[in-house]
């Protein structure tokens, strides 16, 4: 596996917030040396300053030549952190970015040409391992760099790589943003169940393990979601009552979500100009 190869040269990490803390977490749990691990981040959390007293090279002087750079801070602070990997531009190192909307002639401009870049986006149940990555590579990426980055991915979760960059803002909006939408049903679904009566914490709980349990059988199951669905739907039952409303063609889920996604992708789009 290669996390052996990262292990040996390093990897760097500029910017380690919500989603590069989550991928680390994935990576350390699976074989990730703490001391082959350097993040750059002016404002670490807690459990970062934890792990640099462990070994962890926390806002030290960058190696030379490591195996991966990642980049996980936000679009609008790019221009600021970029340059913090110039030296890495037309190397050995694989500069691998998880940011939205950036686009790979962006960092091109910055790291040069020749800089192997491979553009990735997560989600945080990459924590958990369960997360799923979608990547692509820029001119320069080789078929190792797209292995080693899918090896690295792999380890917090599922990898899946993509035709072109044009596919990334849909993408994100799906699965980059997908999980918060989740976590908003949970929200919706528990405060529903208040409106019918339930005490809060006992909505909230119904709530948060229905949309785990149901995730779980998803992930399980051969069937489709679409029947997975029918299976709950006794006709003329309670789910069938429901799921009048839900599916609704003009104010269910389908619609709502279509727009939801439009404005994550659009989003998206515009923070890469
Ligand atoms: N949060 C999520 O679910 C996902 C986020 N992303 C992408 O990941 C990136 C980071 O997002 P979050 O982790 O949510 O944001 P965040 O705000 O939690 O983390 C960004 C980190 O970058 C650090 N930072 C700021 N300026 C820096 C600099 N000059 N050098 C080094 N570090 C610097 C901040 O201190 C912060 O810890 C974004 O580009 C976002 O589009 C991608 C997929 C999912
Ligand atoms: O909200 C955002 O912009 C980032 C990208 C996908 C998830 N979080």
């Amino acid at each position: 596996m290669q996390l052996e190869q990262i292990n040996r040269r390093g990897l760097v990490l500029l910017g380690c917030g919500k989603m590069g803390s989550a991928m680390l977490e994935g990576w350390l749990s699976r074989g990730l040396a703490l001391n082959a691990t350097w993040v750059n981040d002016p404002n670490p959390s807690p459990w970062l300053k934890g792990l640099a007293n462990r070994g962890l090279r926390l806002n030290a002087d960058l190696p030379e030549n490591p195996a991966v750079a990642l980049i996980a801070v936000k679009p609008q602070m790019m221009g600021e952190a970029l340059p913090a990997l110039r030296s890495y531009g037309g190397g050995d190192t694989l500069v691998m970015t998880v940011a939205a909307g950036t686009t790979i002639a962006t960092y091109e401009s910055v790291l040069g040409q020749a800089t192997r870049i491979v553009r990735a986006m997560p989600n945080t149940p990459a924590a958990v391992g369960r997360g799923i990555t979608a990547i692509i590579g820029n001119a320069q990426a080789t078929a190792e760099d797209l292995d080693l980055a899918e090896a690295l991915l792999s380890a917090v979760g599922q990898v899946v790589r993509l035709e072109g960059e044009h596919q990334m803002d849909a993408v994100t909006a799906v699965s980059g943003s997908g999980p918060a939408y989740v976590f908003h049903l949970i929200e919706a679904l528990a405060a529903a169940g208040e409106a019918e009566g339930l005490p809060a914490d006992l909505s909230m709980q119904l709530a948060r393990a229905t949309v785990c349990g149901a995730g779980e059988l998803a992930a399980r199951s051969p069937e489709t979601a679409a029947q997975l669905r029918i299976n709950v739907t006794s006709p003329g039952g309670t789910t069938a009552a429901a799921l009048g409303v839900l599916m609704d063609a003009e104010s269910g889920f389908p619609a709502l979500l279509r727009r939801a996604v439009h404005a994550a992708a659009e989003r998206g789009r515009e923070l890469g100009k």
